[in-house]
């Protein structure tokens, strides 16, 4: 679904990788891990297309790089770029919208990740761990093939840990991939990859 080949990547002055290669299939967890500063958000976004690498490729099969980014791809990073300032029952609605999200798709998400209580809730309000599930909640009410997770279990409790170790083996039984950097084990079986050794 993914393939990465020879990809360098430099931030400032600093090469963090050269020539580095990987191949993402159908079916399959991967844990990016690595040091701090290694470079493992710095990969995400160049998959994702935030950032231009210095040499390399970066395929999705047979569809076009741009059409993967926009349609194929769930991007969540440290910024959950979630509006403070709306209940999370607009904001749910908002990106439900923006993402081709249907009634159905936004009712599981409500229901998996145990939403229902926040809803009437401000978006600022949450604490990190009810923010992080309602990050997740486009994941699950608008379904894409690939998800580039940066860190995305560190305000989780052990609960919701296990809970959305649920929710990616769902995804990745019907055929999905994913990428996580992770500090901790992912809670999925997945092949590890470290960045900068
Ligand atoms: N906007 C930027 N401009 C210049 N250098 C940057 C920028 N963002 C990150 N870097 C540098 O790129 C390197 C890799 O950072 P990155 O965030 O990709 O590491 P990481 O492996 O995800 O680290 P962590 O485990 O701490 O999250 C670091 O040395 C960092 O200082």
């Amino acid at each position: 679904m993914l393939t990465v080949s020879g990809l360098s990547l430099i931030r400032g002055e600093r090469v963090l990788f050269r020539d580095f290669d990987l191949a993402l299939a159908s079916g399959e967890a991967v844990a990016l891990t690595g040091a701090n500063g290694a470079g493992k958000t710095s990969l995400l976004r160049a998959l994702a297309g935030f950032l231009r690498p210095e040499a390399g490729a970066i395929a999705f099969a047979d569809v076009d790089p741009t059409e993967a980014r926009a349609k194929h791809i769930h991007w969540l990073g440290h910024l959950d770029g979630l509006k403070g300032a709306r209940r999370a029952r607009e904001e749910l609605a908002f990106q439900a919208e923006w993402l081709g999200a249907d009634a159905a798709g936004v009712a599981a998400a409500v229901d998996v990740l145990a939403l229902e209580p926040l809803l009437d809730l401000e978006v600022r309000k949450l604490s990190a761990g009810q923010r992080r599930r309602l990050a997740f909640a486009r994941l699950v009410a608008a379904p894409r093939p690939i998800w580039l997770l940066d860190e995305p279990f560190a305000p989780l409790d052990a609960r919701w840990r296990a809970a959305l170790g649920l929710i990616m083996q769902a995804h990745l039984d019907k055929g999905g991939a994913i990428l996580a950097a992770v500090h901790d084990p992912l809670p999925v079986p997945a092949r590890a990859v470290e960045i900068g050794r």
